[in-house]
């Protein structure tokens, strides 16, 4: 329960909404109270009259008399509707007061989450599996709101209900009070487990649901896949098994909400056969009138659903308190990247590896091992070698979305860590090796972020001109309004990598990162693009990342890469006459070439 103490800050904030739900739910129960009395009232006046009435018959008053008590009645039957209709004004009141202050609690504690999510560094999203960020986000909060709504506003109106309803009972009937109270508590602590069974039982539909839902996105994602492996039949049978699974699952849900509904009931009707039972012998020794039965029955029935959702409000409690703890445990993860500094330096380019180290945290692979290097402002850097040899790790440490286990590198001869960390990650045009475009238009995927004024959609076009995937977007129907569907799959994996490579040059970053994004890209196209990048770079630094000898060979400066140390180094021409290693990846790539 410790950790639901961090929504404090939340109640805080919302106190006026919580303190006039509190008022609403005391007026709405003083509303409740009184449509008991009158009936009492009635019920007694009924009672005594009954036999006057009667003695009157024949007479000349009865006529009369029938029609004054009668109208008496019609007015306490208003006067009943009156307060039933205040009742519900001030309950819709207070669910406007309480259960939106939980939605705004929700709303704002998805933020403080998602937000802090983006904080995190990428070894932290290593370790935690996407379902697990968005269960935390969604279905973790939401329990959390379930806490901040129902729950505060059903005990809140039990202690109101209690100190009116019980008061009254006891300086009506002390011991007609204890008796027709007893079955409550039994009915309280069943409901909790009965609840806490069903919270059990849909948390496992709730997560053979998430399977059946991942399973169909993989599907859909992995639909090229599926098709040309034609496994249709075995997909098909492993999803009819997700489906039993959860039919069996739903149907044992369904059977102990079939035990719900019964069970209350049950309850409610004892403490009413006990109020009418225990009341008849009371008032036949005359200690209460039988309006008092009839108001004491009023009175059990107000009391039982409160006292059932006391059960149901515990079980949600527990069921809040361990999601807000899965919150907190993120929450209070600190990013291993940590930004000290939160002023601007402008970044000439200017980039140093001394002797950099690198392994990283989870798998204690050690992906550098003393990596030196240095790129002037407007110098282009190749980094080519095998795969796995350390290549993105060193287009991630500039980015710094991890810092170096030992070493150090310096950007504008000062140390990375001392520029601020936004400031040099908006610095840098990264093009990842594997290209990520939003379900979006063409147009907002490179413009990413930038608002799409009259200059900036100019720059988008340039953009995609200097990225040479102008005319395939032009080619389209719809031309940049094109959308594309979950991870761009209407495009060829070219035009991807072009679309990606657009979005870089759109920052005008002083450094650029191209993380084998060109792999999928001809060999004339490459060029072009290439030259481009020398135009659109001048004064700007580059580090082109690739296995390929065509991609780096225009660059200033070539490092050989192997387990994570540098092999060799120059410039295209001095690692050819070098006749190393560099030398023969050329040849074997021309080979390939001649022979493709
Ligand atoms: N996030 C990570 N967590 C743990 N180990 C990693 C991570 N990323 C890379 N590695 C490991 O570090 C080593 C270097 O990986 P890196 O991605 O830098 O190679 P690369 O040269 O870019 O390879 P490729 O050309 O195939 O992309 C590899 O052995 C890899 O398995």
């Amino acid at each position: 329960m410790k950790s639901l103490r961090y929504l404090n800050k939340y109640l805080v904030k919302y106190k006026w909404r919580l303190l006039l739900g509190i008022l609403f739910i005391a007026i709405s129960n003083v509303f409740k109270i009184f449509p008991a009395q009158i009936i009492r009232y009635a019920f007694d006046i009924v009672k005594e009259t009954i036999v006057q009435y009667q003695v009157l018959n024949g007479t000349y008053f009865h006529a009369d008399f029938y029609a004054v008590l009668s109208k008496m009645l019609l007015l306490f039957g208003g006067f009943v509707l009156l307060m039933a209709l205040m009742n519900g004004l001030f309950l819709f009141f207070t669910r406007q007061t309480i259960i939106v202050m939980s939605r705004l609690i929700e709303y704002d504690l998805k933020n403080e989450v998602f937000k802090h999510y983006q904080d995190l560094s990428l070894a932290f999203y290593k370790r935690n599996n996407t379902g697990d960020l968005m269960n935390r986000i969604s279905e973790d909060v939401s329990k959390v709101r379930m806490y901040l709504g129902p729950a505060i506003m059903y005990t809140l109106n039990l202690i109101v209900l209690f100190v009116l309803v019980i008061s009254t009972m006891i300086s009506v009937n002390a011991k007609l009070t204890l008796y027709v109270l007893t079955p409550l508590p039994l009915l309280s602590i069943s409901i909790y487990y009965v609840s806490n069974i069903i919270n059990i039982k849909s948390e496992k539909v709730q997560r053979q649901l998430s399977n059946i839902s991942t399973f169909v996105q993989e599907a859909f994602s992995g639909i090229r896949v599926l098709k040309a492996y034609n496994i249709n039949m075995e997909r098909e049978k492993a999803f009819l098994e997700e489906t039993e699974t959860y039919k069996n699952k739903n149907l044992e849900l369904v059977k102990v909400n079939a035990l719900f509904q019964p069970l209350m009931i049950l309850l409610i009707g004892l403490s009413t056969i006990l109020t009418i039972y225990i009341g008849g012998e009371l008032a036949i020794s005359g200690e209460i009138t039988t309006g008092n039965i009839a108001e004491f029955v009023i009175y059990v029935n107000m009391l039982t659903w409160p006292v059932a959702a006391l059960g149901w409000v515990t079980s949600l409690t527990q069921r809040a308190a361990a999601s807000q703890e899965r919150i907190n445990e993120f929450l209070q993860s600190e990013p291993e990247i940590k930004n000290h500094i939160h002023t601007d330096t402008p970044i000439e380019g200017n980039i140093e590896f001394k002797d950099v180290h690198f392994v990283y945290p989870d798998s204690g692979i050690e992906a550098l091992k003393g990596v030196n290097f240095s790129i002037k402002a407007g110098e282009s850097l190749a980094v080519i070698g095998r795969t796995g040899s350390g290549k993105t790790t060193i287009a991630n440490l500039i980015g710094r979305l991890f810092d170096p286990t030992q070493g150090e590198i310096r950007v504008d001869n000062k140390p990375i860590r001392e520029f601020n960390l936004n400031q040099l990650r908006r610095s840098i045009g990264y093009v990842p090796q594997e290209v990520f475009l939003f379900s979006d238009t063409i147009e907002n995927n490179v413009a990413f972020g930038l608002d799409l004024t009259k200059d900036n959609l100019k720059a988008v076009e340039q953009a995609t001109k200097d990225a040479q995937v102008y005319h395939n977007i032009t080619e389209f129907p719809k031309g940049f309004q094109t959308e594309l569907g979950e991870r761009g799959i209407t495009l060829s994996g070219g035009q991807k990598q072009r679309l990606s490579i657009a979005r870089a040059l759109i920052k005008k970053p002083k450094i650029l990162i191209f993380d084998d994004c060109l792999s999928a890209v001809d060999t004339q196209t490459e060029e072009r693009i290439l030259t481009n990048l020398k135009r659109i770079m001048k004064g700007r630094s580059s580090v082109i990342i690739s296995h390929r000898v065509s991609s780096v060979k225009h660059c200033d400066q070539i490092i050989v890469l192997d387990d994570g140390k540098i092999v060799e180094r120059g410039n295209h021409a001095e690692l050819l006459s070098k006749k190393g290693v560099y030398s023969d990846l050329h040849e074997q790539q021309l080979l390939e070439e001649q022979e493709a």
